[in-house]
């Protein structure tokens, strides 16, 4: 069978690109175990000022972690650049045990308007991003067993001689507004404008520089902030002196309340 299997990721904390990864490689292996995956991993700045697109003979496995309840709205401009050509899709999802809301619903409708046919999609968990407790080191086996699986359906359905059959998956449109989080009074408050702070274990090896996603702090001195603070915390967790923290209080507060309400473990979603 002609097909090239991609896998492409946003990834600040690793767990989104552990699922696609693992997906794209149980689907190509299925199709031919020496086929060579095409890895397109545009959590850094560098890459996604490159557009990138497909053709019929494409498979394209894309992973965002859900932010708000949606795609990050950071990555829109390069999603939407992204032309498919009649490639097939599977848009995935993958969010820190609250809700992934709208986000794969949107995800698949910007897929299908590049011009993609999107066949299957799911929604994913991983570590919460803000949290070391919450999804705790999910994607686990139990999850890993679940992509696998789901590849192997996957791959059923691209071999099919039929005419491949476009996915519905869930979600409301109009999609939901941002996901907001509240302060003690239940007011919402905007966490956009935290930026990470640095102690004095850090060491200055420039690690948290080379993986902002933004590309927001400085070279010459780690502790300057130049750009936007998603709050991805790629340099909170990959820091390997723990150098990196926040201090704003609504943030604080709003990681607590998440560790504390959404403790009940979720389970991946599937839409094929
Ligand atoms: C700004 C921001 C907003 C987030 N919003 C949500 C959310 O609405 N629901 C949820 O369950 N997880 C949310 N998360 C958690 C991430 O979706 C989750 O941790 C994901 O696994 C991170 O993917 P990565 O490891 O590939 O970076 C959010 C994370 C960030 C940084």
């Amino acid at each position: 069978m002609n097909k090239k299997i991609n896998a492409m990721y946003f990834s600040a904390t690793g767990t989104t690109k552990k699922i696609v990864s693992a997906l794209a490689e149980k689907i190509s292996k299925n199709i031919d175990d020496e086929a060579i995956i095409n890895y397109i991993d545009f959590t850094l700045p560098e890459v996604r000022k490159k557009s990138v697109s497909f053709t019929e003979e494409d498979v394209v496995i894309i992973g965002v972690p859900v932010y708000a309840g949606r795609v990050p709205n950071v990555l829109l401009k390069y999603l939407n650049a992204i032309t498919g050509n009649g490639a097939l899709a599977v848009p995935i999802v993958v969010y820190g045990n609250r809700n992934y809301d709208d986000a794969l619903i949107e995800l698949k409708d910007i897929l299908e308007l590049n011009g993609f046919k999107a066949i299957a999609g799911g929604a994913f968990i991983g570590e919460h991003s803000f949290s070391k407790i919450l999804a705790k080191d999910r994607p686990d086996e139990k999850d890993i067993a679940i992509v696998i699986d789901f590849a192997d359906k996957i791959y059923k359905k691209i071999i099919l001689k039929d005419e491949i059959q476009t996915v519905e998956v869930k979600g409301n449109k109009p999609y939901r507004k941002y996901y907001m989080p509240k302060d003690e009074k239940g007011r919402p408050v905007d966490i956009r404008k935290v930026k990470p702070k640095t102690n004095n274990n850090c060491i200055d090896c420039k690690l948290c520089v080379n993986i902002c996603p933004m590309g927001s702090i400085d070279a010459e001195d780690v502790s300057k902030f130049n750009g936007i603070c998603i709050k991805c915390g790629a340099c909170i967790k990959k820091c390997p002196v723990q150098a990196k923290y926040y201090d704003d209080k609504d943030y604080l507060r709003h990681k607590q309340e998440l560790e504390i309400d959404f403790v009940h473990r979720r389970e991946p979603e599937l839409f094929i």
